[in-house]
């Protein structure tokens, strides 16, 4: 294969062409990338009735009775649920309450561990004594411990915190967070607990911040942009239980969480705040989704019946961008810390409403007016499929889906080399090769399933993303999806596989297909340079783009292999080059994978080759490649 470039750019790239997708799936963000250590903190969202699963997570310490209770004094109204702890008579040790985590809590005597909890006593006493807020494994050795004062006599709700600097760093993942008092001094006696709280260090130190290492492990990508807050997520299986953002903002205690789309509680301790500095803090753009009146189990909002729901949106995207003399919720966000707006410029409308077009008609006439006219500097995307129903107004910019197989990816690259130039843009929102069977995508793994991404679905994803970029004078953004999965004791306990990244509550697990978005975005061009085009139904492909913001410029030439031999490839190149070139490479056999039993299967390499104005560049099978040249 010959490929003669083009010295002239076709158009310029879009900052924002390389990003990420996120919700709370898979306890992506409760048990993931939410740095809370505890799991049903709050016990929101539970029922009383269904004592095993209100006390999810809770263990008793030496015989403690525990039950939940809907609190006759809630700690919060956001909050009505509380725990019981009753000491029994007789006892003579430590008595309270453990949690396990989300599958476990990382231990590491490096860290200091910060802790809360409300508490009260239903029933005054005389008791004045201590409590012990401890760290320790499952067979009960203390890796750090610190001692809280209760009193007998706080009968309202009080607040305590207090730091753990373990002495110990567990070699193991099953820890435990315990609350205990000596059973001999409260015999007999109860107290309520509300809303604890445990957390690591934090990325940057925020408060209610992000778990480090996951965090440093999306930040590495170098994401340019962060869909929010999902996905079905946003959606609810009813209008009740939809997100709320102003049920995400504000004290913890005020938060009442929701069930979520993917079958847990929702804590909403990452809210709407959180979401917003965590774009800032990686220096993305948020495409931030308004709920657009459909429901997951099928309720669309009437017509005449929108107004709130506009209203809801437009409150939301005030607070995120909104003037704070001028709107409620923008004075909300500067209350809370941050008066300027936070960076969002694409707003969607709903998710995936081609699961009800004929609401959407309407649905997305009524909140794209309303919204453009109340932000005419934004722009919105449409979410049912492109042009069908025929949408009013006619939306600028549209998000679309797909997940197929790994050749499908391969063989559909020039999929928008086919769209129409009229001035419409597209996000590629969510996509992945998720089966080797195109007659059961969505199957178990028995049936073709991907349960981790393999070499061959990477290469599948990185041709198509050649395409991608060979069309981004109208492919804004792309985001792979699902971003992150908890894995449990070797089960995926997850809804939905496969994820770009892998975690457990101690470690971050990147994906094959993780390696190649990073190595997209890590070697961005600012222009696209023509190129003798990829045979369509062929197994290698290539981009050419150009970085003009350094002097001399860079040529990046992004080269794929989708098959398992290696193909030589010479390129033409209408400019002199330095005679060396570095290369970062992904290659691996065809159903390589990088899993949290064999993390390290393929790992990106970096070597040098000799290039020249014509050059031939040997493409491994299986392997993804960017060649970064100096122009001289
Ligand atoms: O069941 S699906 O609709 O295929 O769910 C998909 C599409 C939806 O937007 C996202 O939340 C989910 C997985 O990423």
């Amino acid at each position: 294969t010959t490929v003669v470039v083009n010295g002239t750019a076709s158009h310029s790239i879009p900052s924002t062409l390389w990003g990420q997708m996120f919700e709370d799936i898979s306890h992506s963000g409760d048990g993931g990338l939410y740095a809370e250590l505890l799991q049903n903190r709050a016990f929101q969202m539970v029922d009383v009735s269904d004592q095993a699963t209100a006390l999810s997570a809770w263990h008793s310490v030496n015989e403690a009775q525990l039950t939940v209770i809907e609190e006759t004094i809630p700690v919060s109204s956001a909050l009505p649920n509380a725990l019981s702890v009753t000491i029994p008579n007789g006892s003579s040790s430590q008595v309270g309450v453990g949690n396990e985590g989300y599958f476990g809590i990382k231990v590491d005597s490096s860290e200091t561990y910060n802790a809360s909890l409300f508490y009260r006593f239903p029933t005054a006493s005389s008791f004045n004594g201590i409590a012990t807020v401890a760290l320790q494994t499952s067979t009960g050795q203390i890796l750090g411990a610190t001692n809280v004062t209760l009193s007998g006599s706080q009968t309202s709700w009080l607040q305590v915190v207090a730091t753990i600097q373990p002495t110990i760093t567990a070699n193991a993942l099953t820890n435990n967070f315990t609350v205990t008092v000596d059973g001999a001094a409260l015999a007999g006696q109860t107290i309520n607990f509300a809303m604890f709280s445990l957390f690591p260090p934090t990325f940057k130190n925020r408060p209610n911040g992000m778990r480090v290492d996951i965090a440093e492990t999306l930040s590495a990508m170098v994401p340019s942009f962060f869909r929010l807050p999902g996905g079905n997520n946003l959606e609810g299986q009813t209008v009740a239980t939809r997100w709320q953002w102003n049920n995400t903002v504000g004290p913890l205690v005020d938060r009442p969480g929701r069930v979520g789309d993917w079958g847990y509680v929702n804590t909403d301790g990452v809210g709407l705040f959180e979401y917003l500095s965590w774009c800032e803090d990686l220096n993305m753009q948020a495409i931030m989704a308004v709920w657009s009146g459909f429901a997951l189990g099928g309720t669309s909002i009437a017509e005449d019946d929108l107004g709130p729901y506009i209203q809801q949106a437009i409150d939301q995207i005030n607070f995120a961008v909104g003037d704070p003399s001028e709107s409620d919720a923008a004075a909300l966000r500067a209350s809370l810390g941050h008066p300027d707006p936070f960076p969002v410029a694409h707003i969607e409308i709903g998710n995936e409403d081609f699961f009800a077009p004929d609401t959407y008609t309407y649905r997305w006439n009524q909140f794209s007016t309303a919204l453009q006219s109340a932000f005419p500097s934004l722009s919105f995307l449409a979410t049912s499929d492109t042009f069908n129903p025929v949408l009013t107004p006619n939306p600028a910019e549209w998000d679309i889906h797909v997940y197929q197989t790994p050749s499908w990816f391969a063989e559909n690259s020039f999929i928008y080399d086919g769209f129409e130039r009229n001035g419409t843009h597209y996000f590629e929102g969510e996509y992945a090769a998720i089966s080797t069977n195109p007659n059961d995508l969505f199957g178990t793994p028995a049936d073709g399933r991907l349960t981790f991404p393999t070499m061959q679905s990477s290469t599948g994803e990185a041709a198509f993303m050649t395409g991608l970029e060979r069309n981004s004078d109208i492919v804004f953004a792309a985001s792979y999806a699902p971003l992150l999965n908890l894995w449990v004791q070797h089960v995926v306990n997850s809804q939905w596989t496969p994820n770009l990244v892998s975690f457990d509550s101690g470690n971050v697990y990147p994906s094959t297909s993780y390696y190649v978005q990073q190595l997209f975005s890590l070697n961005r061009g600012d222009e696209y340079l023509p190129s003798t085009l990829p045979d369509v139904s062929g197994t290698t492909f290539w981009s050419v783009v150009r970085n003009t913001s350094v002097t001399p410029n860079k040529i990046i030439i992004k080269v794929v292999n989708t098959i398992g031999i290696a193909s030589n490839i010479t390129f033409q190149l209408p400019f002199a080059v330095e005679n060396t070139a570095t290369v970062q490479l992904l290659t691996g056999a065809e159903t390589d994978s990088n899993t949290p039993t064999a993390p390290n299967t393929v790992a990106p390499q970096s070597n040098t080759i000799t290039v020249g104005d014509t050059f031939t560049y040997n493409a491994p099978g299986f392997s993804v490649s960017a060649l970064t040249l100096t122009g001289s």
